[in-house]
């Protein structure tokens, strides 16, 4: 059914009621409306953003942030760490949630990583788990755009067992490529980062073209929203309600003395309604709201909660903590001025060649502007000494400062996570991220040339060793929540970051990409930085990649778990988490390929469930 009026909404008796039509949520509403005979209803807070170019096309992608129609808009608490700066924190708004917004960079991480979630307590949950169901999302486009030739010297090489062929995403290899993409590979890998075409094995270490979530049949984003809920809109059993924000989840003590969700509470058009879910509520807000929506309906720390007069349905300390993100740090470099980047769309005459490419799926717009990543291992990092320091530095007791409020049973289950990262700082698993950013990035008092052309690397840790935490700010659900990231809190991830500079300022000063760099923009100095120096870089512009997990962790409930591994809320009976806050322990890709996969198993689950 397409998008329906509230009253019909609410005068619908729903099996299923999932809260947030983001990247998840579609999917576990157009997986469970499959069957005719349930009824699932879909509560998201924006809109259908299915004409806006700035979400369909590709070239065009990062333009949505910051528009309160697209981008929830949230910010980090001030942060020690940044001299007290605070960091914007954007978060898909619409059908497709951050799906829609984000940068449309699809990868697998590394197999020891997701192996890891099924370690830490959670049966089922693992690399060949995660594979199969990120193939039963995707379809894979084969790269014939380019020769055999051109796919060895891109480090292009999918293995078609590793992918999926038949999913609603549609998946393909990047068809604008500059000429310095050689150039970046070939100095990668005399700096021992190697090309690695089979980087979707679980293997990622090394440096590749990134598959994408282009259509290519029409050069478009391909998203939750167009893949999993436009092909069965019409559906009579999928009912979806638009611009209307869940504000607490009605529990009730049932006779088995669980919790039961009888439904949700929700604004729309400034009237509180309630609608009714007869069989589960699923909460899909996403690694912010999620916790908030939780807290608001009395699942947490029973103190926390009695602070602004909540009544605690389920004392549940770990909701909102063990909050994870990737955090980046951008360079810049001027290149040849012949090179093809986004600078040159500032000139009108390139803007309409462009313009006029695009309608025939070619040029900038046709392809992301990220279409070349590497990720490195702490050997490229740090010296031996620096591993050994870090392996230490894996611990509660380095940063006691940021856990002297967190509860006994979420640090247990940092404790475990900390015994991974200490041995992933020493292996060849990935530690750190590299991503090209074809053209100048926005930095606050540098003002690109009229005609300068431009290369800018962004780079991040894989697995942050400082913990934060998402709570409630206030009783008023229409309020955002406190986000305290703690960016930099463990000297592991300034030393990671400060690395991170230094390999991707060594690149630069390397042959063959040496030849095409005219100059350094930011920073302006070398490779050979002294410490102070770096993190100075590293603090004054680090920011986000958008991927916070882990803040309704899947563990067990004596390690700060929030849910359990049927994603089943502790507690409760018929109230579920499924996206990306489920997930414990972040690993070193970009998230959504795990967000995919956890759409997909959740909705296997709660099929099982409902047998
Ligand atoms: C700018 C950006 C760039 C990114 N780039 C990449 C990338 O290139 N590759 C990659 O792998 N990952 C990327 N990511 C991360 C990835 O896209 C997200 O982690 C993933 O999509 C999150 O999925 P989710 O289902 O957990 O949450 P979301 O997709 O964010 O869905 C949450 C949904 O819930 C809705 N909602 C929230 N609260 C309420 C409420 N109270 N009532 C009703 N609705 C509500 C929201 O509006 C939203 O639609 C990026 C993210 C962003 C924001």
């Amino acid at each position: 059914m397409p998008i329906v009026p509230v009253d019909q909404f609410t005068k619908t008796k729903l099996d299923y009621v999932v809260v947030g039509g983001g990247t998840t949520g579609l999917i576990v509403a157009a997986r469970l409306s499959e069957d005719p005979k349930v009824t699932v209803g879909v509560i998201e807070a924006g809109g259908y953003h299915e004409q806006d170019p700035e979400i369909n096309i590709p070239g065009m992608r990062g333009l949505a942030l910051g528009n309160p129609k697209f981008d929830w808009n949230f910010e980090s608490l001030p942060q020690k760490g940044l001299d007290g700066r605070v960091v914007p924190l954007s978060r898909g708004k619409g059908l497709g949630g951050s799906s829609a917004v984000n940068f449309l960079l699809s990868i697998r991480p590394a197999e020891e990583e997701l192996d890891a979630i099924e370690a830490l307590g959670n049966p089922g949950w693992n690399w060949k788990t995660f594979l199969e169901y990120m193939k039963r999302s995707e379809q894979l486009y084969e790269p014939s755009h380019l020769t055999p030739e051109k796919a060895v010297e891109y480090a292009v090489g999918p293995d078609p067992d590793l992918f999926g062929h038949d999913g609603p995403v549609a998946k393909s290899f990047p068809t604008h490529v500059t000429t310095l993409h050689s150039k970046m590979l070939d100095s990668l890998e005399k700096l021992g980062v190697p090309r690695n075409p089979a980087h979707a094995a679980g293997k990622p270490v090394g440096a590749f073209l990134i598959p994408s979530t282009v259509d290519p049949r029409t050069a478009t984003r391909s998203y939750s929203g167009n893949a999993y809920y436009a092909p069965n809109a019409a559906r009579p059993n999928l009912l979806v309600l638009t611009e209307a924000q869940v504000t607490k989840v009605v529990l009730e003590k049932g006779s088995d003395g669980l919790q039961k969700a009888t439904g949700v509470n929700f604004v729309k058009d400034g009237k509180t309604l309630t609608v009714g879910a007869a069989k589960e509520v699923i909460l899909s807000a996403g690694s912010f709201q999620t916790p908030q929506l939780l807290e608001l309906s009395g699942v947490g720390n029973k103190s926390r909660l009695a602070a602004f007069g909540i009544e605690t349905k389920i004392d549940a300390p770990g909701v909102g903590e063990n909050l994870q993100d990737h955090a980046i740090i951008t360079t810049i470099v001027e290149v040849d001025p012949e090179v093809e980047t986004l600078d040159m769309l500032t000139n009108p005459e390139h803007m309409a060649a462009q313009q006029k490419l695009y309608g025939t799926q070619q040029g900038i717009f046709a392809a992301v502007p990220t279409s070349l990543v590497a990720f490195a291992s702490g050997k490229e990092l740090g010296s031996d000494a620096d591993i050994l320091r870090w392996e230490k530095l894996a611990s509660i007791e380095s940063t006691p400062e940021i856990f002297k409020d967190t509860p006994e049973s979420v640090k247990n289950g940092i404790r475990k996570q900390y015994r991974l990262l200490s041995k992933w700082v020493d292996q060849n698993s990935p530690l750190a991220q590299f991503i090209h950013w074809n053209g100048h990035l926005p930095v606050p008092g540098l003002t690109p040339k009229p005609d300068g052309r431009y290369i800018s690397v962004v780079s991040t840790y894989a697995h942050p060793f400082s913990r934060g935490t998402v709570h409630i700010a206030s009783a008023d659900p229409l309020k955002p929540p406190a986000i305290q990231q703690n960016y930099l809190a463990n000297q592991t991830d300034l030393d990671v970051l400060s690395g991170c500079l230094r390999l991707t300022l060594k690149m630069y000063e390397t042959e063959p990409l040496k030849g095409s760099v005219v100059q350094k923009v930011y920073p302006t100095y070398g490779s050979d930085v002294d410490k102070d120096t770096a993190e100075k870089h590293v603090r004054a512009c680090l920011g986000t990649l958008w991927h916070p997990v882990g803040t309704s962790a899947m563990l067990p409930k004596e390690d700060g778990g929030v849910v359990d591994p049927n994603l089943l809320v502790y507690g409760t009976s018929n109230l579920r988490v499924v996206d990306c806050s489920v997930i414990p322990l972040i690993c070193s890709a970009n998230i959504v390929t795990l967000a995919y996969a956890i759409g997909e198993k959740a909705a296997d689950i709660i099929k099982a469930a409902h047998k």
